[in-house]
């Protein structure tokens, strides 16, 4: 299980984004996250991707704990969960070629030797040719990035899967093909998935169930 329970968070001293919330997904469940722009949807996905800190509330990932944040995290729980981002070209280091972004989260955690094989397996899984692979993120399209940034987030074939917006810049046939990636992968590992999105219908036909964030907090008590 996954699972958030009555977490508060924000940016500094501002009014917190997210307040009180608990969400729990199951191994192999599907979740959707709507809500308006601006109400945290992408915080919450941090939080659960262990990348933001919440000011209160308790985060435990199979039944552990978690008592610290990015490279505060212990490494188990950081390769447990993969995250893909909104916007492949900020997630992106540009001076990387794509089989090195694919690969980048196993060197860091000292498994270099594994990463020829895992970066050819993931990228015929993702729909990327080896031609591809060469080439650096100003020499490939949004979707071919987006492609190896879901690569990168399958390395370390995580138990639980973050997609924060991972469609919203792509077209319909590249949106199915990553859509089809993930479920396929969830398929063989019953990886649990938050997707966020304000794409009602795509969430629908994704996802188990879906969760809406109230508005804003901070737009709210204004
Ligand atoms: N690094 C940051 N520093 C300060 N404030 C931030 C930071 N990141 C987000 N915020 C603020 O937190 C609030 C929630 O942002 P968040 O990105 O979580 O919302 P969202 O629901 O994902 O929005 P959208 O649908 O537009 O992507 C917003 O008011 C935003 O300005």
């Amino acid at each position: 299980m996954l699972e958030l329970r009555d977490i508060t968070a924000g940016y500094g001293p501002a009014a917190p984004v997210l307040e009180n919330v608990s969400l729990t997904i199951a191994p192999g469940e599907a979740v959707g996250l709507l809500g308006p722009s601006g109400c945290g949807k992408s915080t919450l996905a941090r939080i659960v991707a262990l990348l933001h800190p919440p000011r209160a509330g308790i985060v435990t990932v199979d039944g552990e704990r978690v008592r610290g944040w990015r490279h505060r995290a212990p490494r188990h729980l950081r390769t447990a969960i993969g995250i893909t981002f909104q916007q492949p070209r900020a997630a992106a280091d540009p001076r990387l070629r794509l089989a090195d972004t694919i690969a980048e989260p196993l060197r860091a955690c000292g498994l270099a030797a594994a990463a020829k094989d895992r970066t050819a397996e993931l990228a015929e899984a993702v729909g990327l040719t080896a031609e591809l692979l060469h080439r650096r993120p100003h020499e490939v399209s949004d979707g071919q990035l987006q492609r190896a940034c879901l690569a990168r987030a399958l390395v370390h074939e995580p138990r639980w899967l973050v997609c924060d917006e991972m469609t919203s810049m792509l077209d319909a046939s590249t949106t199915a093909a990553l859509v089809a990636t993930v479920e396929t992968y969830r398929d063989r590992t019953r990886a649990g998935l938050l997707a966020v999105s304000h794409d009602r219908d795509l969430l629908t036909r994704w996802c188990d169930r879906i969760i809406q964030l109230p508005p804003a907090l901070i737009a709210t008590s204004r």
